[in-house]
């Protein structure tokens, strides 16, 4: 399949997702907190609620597993060889390189998600508080933020957690080796001036057009990561370029990335966390224009509505959680404003937040279980405008919703 994502609602094409396994229900209470979780989960809840997201997908577009990509790639000995020791040498157990190695692919990539038990073979070991060598990846469901499609390249995440960088690495393994996916693949890690402090996660890069990213700048995509946004559209010289960065607070955490606090929904809508994207707040909107291969302009913008307006893009904004702030607050709390769109006005939510429901089908989108999409007793094609919505009391509670566990690889062309 061939890369190229121009927007964020065109019709999808494909999305690489992944199934939670054992390593989201890995952890203690105790070490929740460092796992980026708010609670800790049920793994059979979560996997029936995930489970429905890949029914959904699989009736509308072209689906990969994270781990079947994985598994192909383990299958070439030099890339097996390669990620092995690049993992072993970024998370400091030296000791595992030849274990795993030894290990044929199916095993193997569970262990790289799942994580390796530690063997107590020696004192330190006895005595360590770890339960893992190779720590699980609890967030790899959320598939958006380690590696992003724009245009025709995969940008690697760099993780601001260091519990998420092995997701990077596996990702870049899959898009520098899977032969069903080829394509180039940049990272700030082998930029050619590194910048340590430089961090991009996908949870904050949306795509809006062609010409135009917006990205969040908050607790985990930092200003040097925008940074090396910057110097890779200076490569391009076809047009002029925009990326409007929206600054995000770092408290509480559910403002992690831009996507918890403003999704695309069609051409002329968004869906916006009220307090901050639409009333006047410290955080600051700032546009910068490059072209020919420099910036020709940054300044600060009035809101990310107002700038979108400015460059022709006419989004109405909708509330996630309605009018009432307790309810906006609950609401967003849970994933309310992360959509994933299917197509232009076709997204995909979490049923439980009922007020972000209620205000999208008051501009006109009818809200539809996604069973009946799934069994076939609607079909997509004959809707004009919908809200899916999905079943999710396990997921939300590992801090993402649709758009953060989905990675969309190919979309169709948006016109006009
Ligand atoms: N695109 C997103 N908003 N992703 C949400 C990721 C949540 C995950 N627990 C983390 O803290 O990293």
């Amino acid at each position: 399949m061939k890369i190229n994502i121009e927007s964020e609602i065109g019709t999808l094409e494909g999305v690489i997702l992944h199934t939670p396994g054992a390593e989201v229900e890995n952890m203690t209470p105790k070490n929740a907190e460092r796992a980026l979780y708010s609670d800790i989960l049920n793994l059979s809840i979560a996997q029936k609620e995930y489970n429905q997201l890949c029914c959904l997908l699989d009736k509308v577009t072209t689906t990969f597993q994270v781990r079947e990509l994985l598994e192909s790639v383990l299958a070439l000995p030099k890339a097996r060889a390669a990620l092995i020791s690049k993992i072993c040498e970024t998370e400091a157990c030296p000791d595992l390189y030849d274990e795993l190695l030894a290990l044929p692919e199916a095993p193997l990539a569970r262990h790289l998600i799942e994580g390796v038990l530690l063997t107590r073979d020696n004192l330190t070991r006895f005595l360590s508080e770890e339960r893992f060598a190779l720590p699980p990846l609890h967030n790899f469901f959320f598939t958006r933020d380690a590696a992003m499609a724009i245009m025709n390249e995969i940008l690697i995440g760099r993780m601001a957690k260091p519990v998420r960088s092995r997701e990077s690495i596996i990702m870049q393994a899959i898009f520098n080796h899977c032969p069903q996916l080829t394509v180039k693949t940049v990272t700030p890690l082998e930029a050619k001036r590194f910048e340590p402090l430089a961090t991009i996660e996908g949870g904050d890069v949306l795509v809006a057009r062609k010409d135009i990213a917006v990205i969040g700048n908050g607790s985990r995509t930092s200003s040097q990561g925008i940074d090396f946004v910057i110097e890779m559209l200076k490569l391009k010289k076809d047009r002029e370029r925009h990326i409007l960065v929206q600054e995000l607070p770092h408290r509480p955490e559910s403002f992690i990335h831009l996507d918890m606090v403003f999704t695309f929904l069609g051409k002329s809508h968004c869906m916006v966390f009220e307090p901050l994207m639409l009333k006047p707040s410290k955080y600051q909107t700032i546009h910068i224009c490059i072209e020919n291969g420099r910036v020709t302009r940054i300044v600060e913008e009035k809101s990310l509505i107002h700038a979108l307006r400015a460059l022709k893009m006419e989004v109405t904004p909708v509330c996630c959680g309605g009018k009432d702030s307790w309810d906006q607050e609950r609401e967003q709390w849970h994933s309310g404003a992360n959509f994933f769109a299917l197509a232009p006005d076709k997204v995909v939510g979490y049923a439980r937040n009922v007020h972000t429901m209620e205000a999208l089908n008051h501009q006109g989108f009818e809200i539809i279980g996604a069973e009946e999409i799934i069994s076939g007793r609607r079909d997509l094609a004959d809707i004009d405008r919908c809200a899916i919505a999905l079943d999710g009391s396990e997921l939300p509670r590992g801090g993402g919703g649709a758009r953060c566990m989905t990675l969309p690889i190919r979309r169709q062309r948006v016109d006009g």
